[in-house]
């Protein structure tokens, strides 16, 4: 899940939005890459009445599957400070393990706890590994602190937009950590921008900073009241984010009411915990917290020492200071709205170990798989997967089907971003030259070969054509999700509806136009119920609701106020 074939670029996305340009550039490049006719000034139009100031464009061109999200991350040492915990190294290693959600930039601000004045800060573009040296990690000494690892959705992959934001307020300083996409940023900016609060970005991250800073108009009589301004500004909007916010001395990690994107806590242990010396799940319930971990997946918490606690329910405001952690309010939805957390989390953008709703990813994709079997059988003679990320759903498959599994592809991790590789030509080639065809294992054989999803359609055409190549008598393409037909508002960089190549073609189509012998998806019912199977929390407590919006167009929050 490591490489994504991004052609942001290190200029990358930008937004030209209602009031700046800064996005043209980058637009017009996304636009000559589409073949588009671009037109100058920002109100200008496409041919097809495309607008240039849509965020669409803004985002800039990818040449397959889904782009991600961002990585959140905050932790903090209880008991007196400073103590043996070293902070800043907690939330860099916890930023590797978030690294498939974001690969542009990543930032890290830490607090000794002692001023409001002070925090240590050191962001920049490129990888964890990169941007965090020694020098800078001695910087960043700290008690407690925040990291973010970002892909962009709204503002340019350029350092000024690099998170955490940090802003000295009246009452100190506060800093902020954003995973998701506001849907009514356009009125939420205008509003922030008419109370004479200057922004000196695009970025909604920023938006959502800034509007924290604002006086409420009824005053605040003992000083700020975080909790209530967090509050106020979830009422304001209500989708999409995981928060993590930083003030001298403790940090809010918070969750939209919809629960849209993901957020959990984690429980740094004592280095002899019996938990952390032999992994066993009960041990480490009782143990004394060293400190607390808040992150938007689990995945990295045994790499920091620390045990998964639970999830940030919808809406939750959990306040994290040395004394321990607490919940100081939720903020409820609209009564006639479910939780709406993100199914592709499952299907694609999760690492396969993260804990989602009381299951482990790997579990509700291999459950995915079963299902596929169930809905769609064929006769093969192995089982297959494109991997990474397709692989759980086709031991599903396998084992449901009794087809055994067996592996035809070799992925090449090295094989960098294909947006240095100027022509169509060299850009499928790309994708085929990610992957190597095992070909002992594929020569005469009935392939059943499993994907988690197909997006634009240019990465399984050259797969099937190296297995042909390599001698498959037969390839039968089975894909763990349903055909992605709308586009994403909330933090997911999915095409154009018309880049969907689900909207071009049918299975059969597809079938055709990528030379396999059939094509099924699975139904929105079978992942929806794959999902659901090992779930443990409860939709009659109105948890365990998801986003399928990509899939059926229904959008939990309503489609953005600003122009797409
Ligand atoms: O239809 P397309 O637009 O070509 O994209 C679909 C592919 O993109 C993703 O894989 P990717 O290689 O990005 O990541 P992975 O290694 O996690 O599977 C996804 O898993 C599909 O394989
Ligand atoms: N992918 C995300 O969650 C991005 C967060 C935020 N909208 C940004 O562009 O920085
Ligand atoms: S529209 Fe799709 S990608 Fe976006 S939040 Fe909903 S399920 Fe996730
Ligand atoms: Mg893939």
């Amino acid at each position: 899940m490591s490489l994504r074939n991004n052609m942001n670029g290190p200029e990358g996305p930008s937004r030209c939005c209602d009031d700046g340009c800064d996005g043209l550039k980058n637009t017009q490049a996304a636009m000559e890459r589409l073949g588009m006719e671009e037109t100058p000034g920002c109100e200008a139009r496409t041919a097809g009445e495309v607008k240039v100031n849509s965020k669409r464009f803004g985002r800039g061109a990818v040449e397959s599957g889904l782009t991600h999200e961002c990585g959140v991350f905050g932790a903090i040492s209880t008991g007196d400070w400073p103590t043996q915990v070293d902070i800043p190294q907690v939330i860099c290693l916890g930023l590797v393990a978030l690294q498939h959600r974001g690969q542009e930039s990543a930032g890290i601000v830490t607090s000794e706890g002692k001023s409001a004045r002070t925090f240590n800060t050191h962001k920049g573009m490129g990888l964890v590994n990169n941007i965090f040296n020694d020098e800078a990690m001695k910087k960043l000494k700290g008690n407690l602190g925040i990291g973010h690892t970002r892909y962009s959705t709204s503002a340019a992959s350029e350092e000024v937009n690099c998170q955490p934001f940090v802003v000295h307020t009246a009452h100190g300083a506060l800093a902020v950590a954003h995973n998701g996409e506001l849907v009514n940023c356009s009125s939420l900016r205008k509003m922030v921008l008419g109370r004479g609060v200057g922004l000196s970005t695009h970025s909604d991250s920023e938006l959502i900073t800034q509007a924290l800073c604002l006086n409420p108009p009824e005053g605040e009589t003992n000083g700020p009241d975080w909790p209530a301004r967090i509050n106020h500004l979830m009422r304001l909007a209500p989708l999409s984010y995981s928060l993590v916010i930083m003030l001298k001395d403790k940090i809010y990690a918070v969750r939209d009411p919809y629960g849209n994107r993901p957020l959990c806590l984690g429980k740094i242990l004592p280095l002899g915990s019996s938990f952390l010396m032999n992994g066993c799940a009960k041990n480490g319930v009782d143990d004394r917290a060293e400190g607390w971990v808040v992150s938007s997946e689990s995945c990295g918490f045994l790499s920091i020492g620390a045990r998964y606690v639970r999830e940030v329910l919808p809406g939750e405001i959990i306040e994290m200071s040395r004394h321990g952690i607490r919940t100081v309010d939720v903020v409820e939805r609209p009564a006639d709205k479910q939780q709406a957390f993100c199914i592709f989390e499952y299907v694609y953008f999760a690492r396969a170990d993260s804990i989602f709703e009381g299951q482990m990813v790997y579990s509700a994709r291999m459950q995915c798989g079963r299902m596929l079997a169930r809905e769609s059988a064929v006769d093969a003679d192995i089982v297959s997967s494109v991997p990474e990320s397709g692989t759980a759903a086709a031991h599903g498959y396998a084992r449901q089907s009794g087809i055994p599994f067996m592996e035809v592809l070799c992925k090449n991790r090295y094989v960098g971003r294909t947006f240095i590789q100027p022509s169509t030509r060299l850009r499928q080639l790309g994708v085929a030259k990610k992957f190597g065809a095992l070909s002992e294992n594929v020569r005469g054989k009935r392939i059943v070969l499993i994907d988690d999803s197909i997006v634009r359609g240019n990465t399984i055409g050259p797969i099937i054509k190296l297995l042909r190549d390599a001698g498959a008598a037969e390839v039968h393409i089975r894909i763990a999700s349903p055909p992605l037909k709308y586009p994403c508002y909330m933090g997911i960089n999915i095409p154009t509806r018309e880049e969907l190549i689900a909207n071009k073609m049918d299975s059969f189509k597809l079938a055709e136009h990528v030379g396999a012998d059939s094509l099924e998806y699975l139904s929105v019912e079978g992942l929806v119920s794959a999902v659901h199977y090992n779930m443990k929390t409860n939709p009659s407590d109105g948890l365990g609701g998801h986003c399928t919006a990509c899939l059926t167009g229904e959008y939990p929050g309503g489609v953005p106020d600003d122009d797409w």
